[in-house]
């Protein structure tokens, strides 16, 4: 019997899961950590809670388990991506506190920036990516710029870079590693898609010295042995990859033209490009989406900010509902085609639009509106934003040709529905919808030899329910160009 131990470092909680040898979630620890938002705009994590949240999930699936660390043949690292560290690497403490990908400190410098298109171009070609403070590139020159002797201890060598997984790694091995795999180097806004290496150009542009940044491996790869003092065995780390790569491969979504969409706190969508790097021209982000045996394959990314948060507001917010599943009763309620519109822009909007200025918005009230339509609007603002997501992957020339779903939202009926039918496409909803630790397993599971090869994985997928489109394509057009227009209502750019 084989066991996989998969770790989910994400943006508001830490999840440790033992699969077995079929991938099936045997057992599983969670812990949350805090947020910091020091400053508006500004939110941070300190590593050492994210490590010390790592170390206590593995100790507690082990425990409860019953599985020895012994009786774990592989372990995988996913994990929040772009979110920044730097530690000194004598004594493995962080010089600042992590930067998170939600941060927007570095957007005046974004700003300042943005009038240079041929940099623009350049980021557009070389790493898929485009200027903003998502990426972990702004961050690390801010860390560098702004804490006492940082840059001088940098260049002469002492510190290191990492996102989450890097760091996880070093601190995993008691300091004897300092690698990345190739997904997360890929959200760095340093790293040459192509030629699968830093940039040396971009490293200058943004006064990054090479001496911080990690190897970059595959992402099933040997990734050293966990410190045994910690777990109470040398295991194995084979596998690395950001939560939304590891989202797509625990989809098994291996060929061109299969994309998944997570629905979590935001929503990231993301399409199998295959092995040529696809550039958007409206403002998808390329990346890599897994790589094995130094070949990478590509993937097509919107990322948009509020989903399921949408959710959070309507329930801690505007307190209309007590727990996030009463809003698929509520919405069915709901009068049809009632003309109201949300736009979740609270903390602006992401892809395609990319307009941090832009703020949120309820439109089309009438004396008929309730809670329920409130509530149905929200909802729907996720499946809209995932049509203008599908609409720019179309106009990329990469239609999806299959749509599946996973994330704490994707089990809302309502929404699963009412999504086909915005898209006018069939949905697919999988039993396991814990995909983010699914990929990862699968990917440590596959250097381990566990598992033979993605035939054998693709067979382990099954289907939940399929969601089909009910709508009539003039219901359809006449629902998404209501959408549009609330949209350019909100638009500052
Ligand atoms: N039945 C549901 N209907 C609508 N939203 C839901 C439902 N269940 C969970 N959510 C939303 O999904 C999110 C949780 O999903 P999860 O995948 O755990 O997110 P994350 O990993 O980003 O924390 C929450 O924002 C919650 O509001
Ligand atoms: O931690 P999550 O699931 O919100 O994912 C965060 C993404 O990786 C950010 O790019």
């Amino acid at each position: 019997m084989s066991f996989i131990l998969a770790i989910d470092q994400g943006t508001t909680s830490t999840r440790a899961i033992i699969f077995s040898s079929k991938g099936e979630p045997l057992h599983t620890a969670q812990q949350e950590f805090p947020q910091a938002f020091p400053c508006d705009g500004w939110v941070e994590h300190d590593p050492e809670q994210i490590w010390q949240s790592v170390l206590n999930t593995c100790r507690e699936v082990l425990a409860k388990s019953g599985i020895s660390a012994n009786q774990i043949n592989t372990l995988g690292i996913t994990n929040q991506r772009e979110t920044t560290v730097i530690w000194d690497k004598s004594t493995s403490v962080p010089i600042y506190p992590a930067i998170v990908w939600q941060d927007r400190r570095t957007a005046p410098y974004c700003e300042s920036l943005s009038q240079d298109a041929e940099l623009d171009e350049y980021l557009r070609q070389k790493t898929g990516l485009l200027l903003d403070p998502y990426f972990s590139a702004t961050k690390i020159k801010w860390i560098l710029d702004n804490v006492t002797d940082a840059r001088t201890r940098a260049e002469n060598g002492g510190l290191a870079f990492g996102t989450i997984d890097t760091y996880l790694i070093w601190k995993l091995t008691g300091g004897r590693c300092h690698y990345t795999d190739a997904t997360n180097a890929s959200r760095t806004l340093l790293f040459d898609l192509e030629k699968q290496q830093w940039d040396p150009h971009l490293l200058e542009t943004f006064s990054v010295p090479q001496t911080l940044l990690p190897e970059v491996k595959d992402s099933a790869d040997e990734f050293g042995l966990v410190d045994p003092t910690l777990l109470g065995a040398p295991i194995p780390i084979q596998a690395v990859a950001g939560d939304q790569q590891a989202a797509l491969f625990g989809q098994t979504c291996f060929e061109k033209g299969m994309a998944k969409s997570t629905y979590g706190t935001g929503c990231f969508m993301m399409l199998n490009t295959g092995e040529t790097p696809l550039r958007s021209n409206h403002k998808l982000l390329t990346t890599v989406a897994y790589r094995l045996n130094g070949q990478p394959t590509y993937a097509l990314e919107g990322s948009i900010f509020m989903a399921g948060a949408t959710v959070q507001w309507l329930r801690d917010g505007l307190q209309l509902i007590s727990h996030a599943s009463e809003s698929e009763a509520l919405a069915k309620k709901a009068s049809k085609n009632n003309g109201v519109f949300l736009v979740p822009a609270f903390t602006g909007l992401g892809a395609p639009y990319w307009d941090p200025d832009a703020r949120g918005a309820i439109m089309g009230l009438t004396r008929d509106t309730g809670i329920a339509e409130i509530v149905a609007a929200g909802l729907q603002s996720v499946c809209y934003q995932t049509k203008d997501l599908q609409k720019a992957m179309e106009s990329d020339g990469a239609r999806p040709i299959t749509l599946r779903v996973d994330g704490g939202m994707s089990n809302n009926d309502w929404v699963m529905a009412y999504l086909a039918d915005v898209l006018g496409a069939q949905v697919d909803r999988p039993k396991i919808t814990e995909t983010t630790a699914l990929g990862v397993a699968y990917l440590a599971g596959l250097q381990a030899g566990i598992f033979e090869n993605f035939s054998a994985l693709t067979s382990l997928w099954k289907i939940d329910k399929s969601f089909t489109p009910k709508l009539t394509k003039a219901e359809r057009d006449a629902a998404y160009s209501g959408w549009c227009q609330a949209v350019e209502r909100v638009r500052q750019h």
